[in-house]
């Protein structure tokens, strides 16, 4: 059972868990769990600023002073003694001092420097948990086998993390059985040995790699919605739960930007075969969204819509005969030799070198900022959701710049602008899940006149 941020925000929300566990406790649950609230955010902004001319003592820092005394407070009112994180809160504040002389924050730093929130938040709960009387076993990741690329602040798990963990964790419960509490988030570089981050969201990857290792017989994640949503409840308040996805399905929404869970996430869980389950701390009679190798596909429709925000559009051209033979693959190669995935080219710099070489060979005009929206769905039933999907958007008078469909895969994608992005995402909501007549759309949607660009077909 992995818990995020949200779901031990305080003292509160710590007990309200501590008493969902227990109502698991025959079936043996292992415990994840990310730092604190917003701790994370906090801890990297304390290094922004340790680092910047404006600071010269941690005293200084607010978000500091914020994290530490969310961990004090939230320790007395769960009546545990100081010392289960005065030591960590010691070592963060040494930390963020030698960060302020040196006025460096390398990424490893950076990892080491949010090591903390998850260090603290484990801490906090199995001391709990060990107060009213469930025993409990704290662990980090890191000293576990938690064995993970040396890549700082996005690595990945090596193959020999599933039995180091299962030995480690299976072995203490036989000779000590009690409630395994494990940070989240965190692993350990195999060649440097130093404490390494999953990317952001990580600890989901965790719960899943320690379910493949255990052979668990359900993960569960714990989140602060009802589920994986038809769309993001930002954008969209009234988004309705999923209730079941496939591993693809998932893995697709992830792909394409769904910040409800951590884009590697399924990997573990689809290679062990073990259902997902999301679920609501807040509202836990919520039955959640289940996911799992297979599901009935034949009522499905559409399932979820999802939007990437700020893309960059490439629209590249041959400067010789249309369709001459081998131009594709001499754009390709261009992306392959400078090492950029065709579709997330991360800073404006790569960005700039990609175009630097595309125009040798093409005209390249970049088209920006538009946002890519995807459909997940049954693509079985494309037709119907593309026809339903057109008249939407001519109602709403959005014009797609750019479509997208696999043979055989879940999601069509398609590109507008960005600032039509998020009413284009509100009208599909209300055409596909709320069943609304689409004569209302147009209040609900961009002005008839927002949209004036006509439709560029890239490549
Ligand atoms: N399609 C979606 N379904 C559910 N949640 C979504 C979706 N898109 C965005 N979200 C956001 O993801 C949040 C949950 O993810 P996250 O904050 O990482 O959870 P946690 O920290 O509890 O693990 C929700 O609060 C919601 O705002
Ligand atoms: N604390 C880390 C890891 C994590 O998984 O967090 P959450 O479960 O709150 O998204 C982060 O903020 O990225």
């Amino acid at each position: 059972m992995k818990f995020g941020g949200s779901s031990v925000a305080n003292a509160e929300r710590i007990k309200k868990i501590a008493g969902l566990i227990l109502g698991f406790k025959e079936e043996r649950p292992v415990i994840v769990l990310s730092a604190m609230g917003k701790t994370t955010n906090n801890l990297l902004q304390a290094g922004e600023k340790a680092v910047s001319c404006k600071v010269s003592r941690v005293s200084e820092i607010d978000e500091f002073s914020i994290v530490k005394d969310l961990h004090l407070k939230t320790v007395d009112e769960l009546g545990l003694d100081r010392s289960v994180i005065s030591g960590h809160i010691e070592k963060l504040e040494k930390l963020l001092d030698a960060i302020s002389s040196f006025k460096e924050m390398t990424l490893r730093t950076r990892d080491h420097l949010v090591s903390f929130g998850e260090c603290m938040s484990t801490r906090i709960f199995a001391a709990y948990l060990n107060k009213i009387g469930a025993k409990a076993r704290q662990y980090d990741a890191f000293e576990i086998g938690f064995r993970t690329t040396d890549d700082f602040t996005n690595a990945d798990i090596l193959e020999a993390t599933y039995p180091a963990v299962a030995k480690r964790l299976h072995g203490d419960w036989i000779t000590d059985p009690a409630i395994p509490v494990v940070t989240g988030f965190l692993g350990k570089g195999w060649k440097s040995c130093a404490v390494t981050t999953l990317g952001r969201g990580g600890s989901d990857l965790t719960a899943t790699t320690i379910g493949k290792a255990l052979r668990v017989r359900e993960i569960q994640v714990w989140k602060d919605v009802d589920g994986v949503l038809t769309c993001d409840p930002n954008i969209y308040e009234n988004a309705l739960p999923v209730p079941h996805l496939t591993f693809d399905e998932a893995s697709e929404l992830m792909y394409f930007g769904i910040k409800v869970l951590h884009p590697q996430s399924m990997r573990p869980a689809r290679e062990g075969d073990i259902p997902v389950r999301v679920k609501n701390s807040y509202n836990p009679r919520a039955p959640g969204t289940l996911i799992t190798q297979s599901r009935d596909m034949s009522k499905a429709v559409l399932t979820s819509i999802v939007s990437k925000r700020n893309v960059t559009m490439l629209d590249i051209e041959s400067t010789r005969m249309l369709g001459q033979f081998g131009f594709l693959a001499k754009v390709f190669s261009i992306f392959e030799e400078l090492g950029i995935s065709v579709d997330v080219v991360a800073t404006s710099e790569e960005l700039d070198h990609v175009v630097e070489e595309l125009e040798k060979i093409a005209v390249v005009t970049l088209l920006q900022p538009r946002s890519i929206i995807s459909l997940i769905g049954n693509v079985q039933r494309s037709s119907l959701i593309l026809e339903k999907v057109f008249h939407v958007l001519r109602t709403i008078g959005v014009n797609v710049q750019m479509i997208s469909q696999g043979a055989s895969k879940v999601n069509i994608s398609m590109i507008v602008n960005d600032s039509e992005a998020e009413p284009c995402v509100r009208a599909l909501q209300d055409a596909f899940f709320e069943g609304r007549d689409l004569t209302e759309l147009k209040s609900n949607g961009v002005s008839e006149n927002g949209s004036t660009t006509s439709p560029v077909f890239a490549l």
